[in-house]
């Protein structure tokens, strides 16, 4: 497999998280840059969690300097679920399974196989992190996440595949550069309209818990800002930051 020309890449067998170092080293790049984190002793997940990292799943981080503005920047989640969905498939010949969940996981046979930290560095018109968990060889118990999330299951025990994280990073990689071609030459229509052919959920009745308030609704569309829409009793909710709970 080819790794996308105009990309770097640097492995380092511990750090802290991946994220992090991207903030360390952002000032330094003169490029995208991959970094892939084979231990993580401080991973992060949305929402201030923690981010449960064994040995063997992957742990990495795309750090990049976007030229647009923040709205349109933050809709890389969707490129880099895109991103992971084609790696996926590549890397296991079948997409059988696999479905997207609003914001930016990945799920496969209904439960959380990936998800995505979007983190900006450096303020509007700085670099921005897209540091990415896959549970490649083990994932953590339910007990572990949320009450009501979706469970976390392992590529491993789902398919019997065994993925390196380096083998997932280089598809990843090769991926990631494929689609963000599109977003930056077409923008996020096709980005949108490929990402819905995806999501899990589409058309049937979700909860989107925001601090203080949850809306039960049918799951409509995601808009052309990323927000996910869903149709309630009191008509049409746009919303932009969430949990969504099946
Ligand atoms: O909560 C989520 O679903 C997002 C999890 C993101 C975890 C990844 S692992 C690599 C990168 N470094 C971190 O500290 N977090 C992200």
């Amino acid at each position: 497999m080819a790794w996308p020309e105009g990309y770097g890449k640097r492995v380092l067998a511990e750090v802290d998280s991946t994220n992090a170092e991207a903030a360390r080293i952002a000032a330094d790049l003169s490029g995208p840059e991959w970094i892939l984190g084979l231990t993580q002793t401080a991973a992060r997940g949305r929402r201030g969690r923690a981010w449960v990292n064994p040995l063997g799943n992957f742990a990495g981080t795309l750090v990049m300097r976007p030229s647009e503005t923040p709205d349109v920047v933050a809709l890389r989640s969707f490129v880099a679920a895109l991103a992971l969905y084609d790696a996926f498939e590549k890397l296991t010949g079948t997409s059988a399974g696999l479905a997207l969940k609003w914001p930016n996981d990945v799920l496969l046979n209904g439960g959380k196989v990936a998800g995505i930290l979007l983190e900006g560095i450096g303020g509007p018109g700085g670099h921005l992190a897209i540091g990415i968990g896959i549970n490649l060889i083990a994932a953590p118990e339910v007990s572990q996440v949320e009450a009501g999330a979706v469970a976390p299951v392992s590529l491993l025990a789902e398919t019997g595949k065994r993925v390196s994280p380096e083998q997932m990073l280089e598809a990843l990689a090769q991926a990631y550069a494929e689609r963000e071609a599109s977003f930056v030459t077409y923008g996020f229509a096709p980005i949108r309209q490929a990402w819905m052919e995806r999501a899990a959920r589409l058309g049937e009745a979700v909860t989107a818990r925001m601090p203080g308030r949850e809306v039960t609704g049918t799951f409509e569309e995601v808009d052309a800002q990323g927000n996910l829409v869903l149709k309630t009793a009191k008509g049409r909710e746009e919303i932009a930051a969430a949990d969504v709970f099946f």
